[in-house]
């Protein structure tokens, strides 16, 4: 039966050695396989806690620059998981006092409209933090779109300046995109150590698998990426002591891929029909769930993984950005 995530989310802020290090074995006395459970590594819990913190920031920013920080949000079209999305980025964003307001177009909007409205924010000095939600229509010129947001209010870290920064800085980077940072927070906070692991990434997306290997990698894992055309990958998985499966199909990644004790975090989020719900639909990550926490360490659940991390990056980088901005001012100003 599955544990429940929530009595099992304390584990995931203790300091103490978490039971994740503590992988199924072979008992060198029974010589018998020792089944265990995996983790559930609960991003509800952990991006609460950090939206809390965020909360607090916010707060002593407000106090001492006399203003909110701002994201603005671009909503082009109709899809209805993104205005989920961008609804969610809403409600965090009013939870931690962040200001937020959303520019709504149809999904036939023209890309001079999209350029003209983040001309406006990028001069907008109440707007710290500028996000295009995506995917975009087809017509648009996705990347124009990304790079013609001023890089210093990028704070999706999709920017092509801020690609490079996590290249050459890892999570020192000015603005780190949200999900991959998000999952690295997950790791660390579920007492898994990076440095010196194997970890093995499924996808090689922009905006998760290629940043989220930049970022193992400057925490010294030993980093393989591996794609749809990467040939035996449930070999290659089975010698990860980290998985990050981003490569959009549902349960993709079976139980006997992983290796015993290893940490998988789950960034798939994939609509299934399930008959059962009355919604009809179920949403299921990239790795086999049922399969995978008979064999895992620690393991990211869907939805309620590194989700709800997305976001909280999200309100972080907004923070970041808003302090930044003052920064600048405050030089600018001493400059003169
Ligand atoms: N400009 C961006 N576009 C997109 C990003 C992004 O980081 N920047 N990521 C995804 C969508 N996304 C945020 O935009 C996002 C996806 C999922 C969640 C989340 O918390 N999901 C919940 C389930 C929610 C549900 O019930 O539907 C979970 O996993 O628990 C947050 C953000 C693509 N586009
Ligand atoms: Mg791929």
């Amino acid at each position: 039966m599955l544990r429940p995530l929530v009595r099992r989310a304390a584990r995931a802020f203790s300091t103490a050695p978490a039971a994740s290090l503590r992988p199924a074995f072979l008992s060198s006395r029974l010589n018998v396989f020792v089944s265990h459970e995996a983790d559930p590594i609960n991003g509800n819990v952990i991006a609460k806690e950090i939206r809390q913190e965020i909360r607090q920031d916010v707060f002593a920013f407000q106090q001492r620059c006399g203003r909110f920080p701002g994201l603005a949000v671009l909503l082009i079209g109709e899809r209805k998981d993104s205005q989920t999305y961008v609804r969610m980025k809403q409600k965090a964003c009013d939870e931690v006092g962040i200001t937020s307001s959303t520019h709504l177009f149809s999904d036939r909007v023209d890309e001079e409209t999209i350029l003209d409205c983040i001309n406006d924010l990028n001069h907008d000095s109440s707007v710290d933090g500028i996000l295009v939600q995506l995917p975009l229509p087809s017509h648009l010129n996705e990347k124009l779109i990304i790079a013609s947001c001023s890089k210093t209010k990028d704070v999706d870290g999709l920017h092509p300046a801020n690609v490079g920064q996590v290249l050459l800085e890892g999570s020192n980077a000015g603005f780190v995109p949200c999900t991959p940072r998000g999952c690295i927070e997950l790791i660390k906070r579920s007492g898994c150590s990076i440095e010196g692991k194997h970890a093995v990434v499924l996808g090689r997306s922009n905006i998760v698998g290629k940043p989220v290997s930049l970022l193992l990698q400057a925490e010294n894992a030993t980093v393989t990426m591996c794609h749809s055309r990467t040939i035996d990958l449930p070999s290659i998985v089975r010698s990860a002591d980290i998985v990050v499966a981003a490569i959009g199909k549902p349960n993709f990644v079976k139980g006997d891929w992983i290796k015993p004790g290893a940490t998988v975090i789950d960034v798939g989020i994939n609509v299934v029909d399930d008959p059962t719900r009355k919604c009809g639909y179920r949403l299921v990550g990239d790795v086999d769930f049922n399969e995978v926490r008979n064999v895992a360490g620690a393991l990211t659940p869907v939805p309620g993984g590194v989700g709800p991390m997305t976001i909280a990056m999200l309100l972080s980088n907004t923070l970041k950005s808003a302090e930044a901005s003052v920064k600048r001012q405050t030089k600018a100003k001493h400059a003169c």
